[in-house]
């Protein structure tokens, strides 16, 4: 079964919401029928075994796939209740509301400060020296990362620690003021401290951003997240992937529906 979950959801803002989302590179159908939601200052965690298109599904939702020349969707992805794929929106302003960070720490190879600067300078930032510095320290604020960089904001960001330059790569991408960030395992590079201090700094962004994130670390995603997307392949010799169930975190955690779902979070699966 390919999942359609009618939650009676919590009162709680979507932000996005997939409608029986296909995904294909080339001919392969990477991710099958995919429908579920994003909530407003939650933080959702999308899990399931490798290869089952999470990357996949993380990238559709700021058309970041489009970029893989082989790619293309079928379906609709909704954001605020506008459909991301019309011809009329642009991708790139998609991908200003909606950012992202990756799994490996990628700092351009340029001051701390310019890695911030740059991100409002191309987005049409045309104030003063001491407005953009004050944007910078905001952003650097925000990512938990000012105080550890605020006497060195002219050296190389690629002279950080992996931890530090994973918050450097998030205060980039909340200098911009995005209203959703997509994080495709930010934490798995790290040792457990610089981990434990990302985790802390999503609970913290959540106040002001909805964030979604992709992780294998099963109890990462019971520490972090509000609501939490198992995807799976979709069957016995199939390679396409789905979201099987969705739902709030501590129900998948304790108490899930399927039985697929209660294998992967155990262990007993892949
Ligand atoms: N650029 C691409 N071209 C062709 N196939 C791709 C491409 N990217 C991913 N795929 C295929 O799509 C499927 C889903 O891949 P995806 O990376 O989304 O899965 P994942 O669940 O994120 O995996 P992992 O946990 O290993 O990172 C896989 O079968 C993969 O081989």
């Amino acid at each position: 079964m390919t999942g359609s979950f009618n939650l009676i959801m919590d009162n709680n803002h979507v932000v996005l919401e997939t409608k029986n989302l296909n995904v294909f590179y080339g001919n392969f159908l990477a991710i099958k029928d995919v429908n579920f939601q994003v909530f407003r200052n939650q933080i959702t965690a999308i899990i399931g075994p490798s290869g089952c298109g999470k990357s996949t599904l993380l990238r559709s939702f700021n058309r970041m796939n489009e970029l893989v020349p082989s790619a293309r969707s079928e379906g609709k992805i909704l954001f605020n209740g506008e459909d991301i794929y019309d011809p009329t929106i642009d991708p790139v302003e998609v991908r200003r509301k909606i950012g992202m960070v990756f799994q490996k720490p990628n700092p351009f190879p340029k001051s701390i400060y310019e890695n911030i600067a740059w991100g409002l300078k191309i987005n049409g930032f045309r104030g003063s020296k001491s407005e953009m510095d004050d944007l910078v320290e905001q952003a650097l604020r925000g990512a938990a990362l000012w105080d550890e960089v605020k006497d060195k904001l002219d050296q190389s960001g690629l002279s950080l620690s992996g931890g530090q330059q994973q918050r450097l790569c998030i205060a980039r991408a909340i200098a911009i003021k995005p209203e959703v960030i997509l994080m495709d395992e930010p934490a798995s590079a790290l040792d457990p401290i610089a981990t434990l201090k990302i985790e802390d700094l999503m609970r913290e962004l959540k106040e002001n951003y909805t964030i979604v994130i992709v992780t294998h670390n099963m109890q990462e995603a019971a520490r972090v997240s509000d609501y939490t997307a198992m995807m799976m392949l979709t069957g016995e010799g199939e390679r396409s992937g789905t979201v099987i169930e969705f739902d709030r975190t501590n129900i998948i955690f304790t108490r899930p529906k399927d039985k697929r779902t209660e294998d992967y979070i155990t262990g007993r699966f892949g």
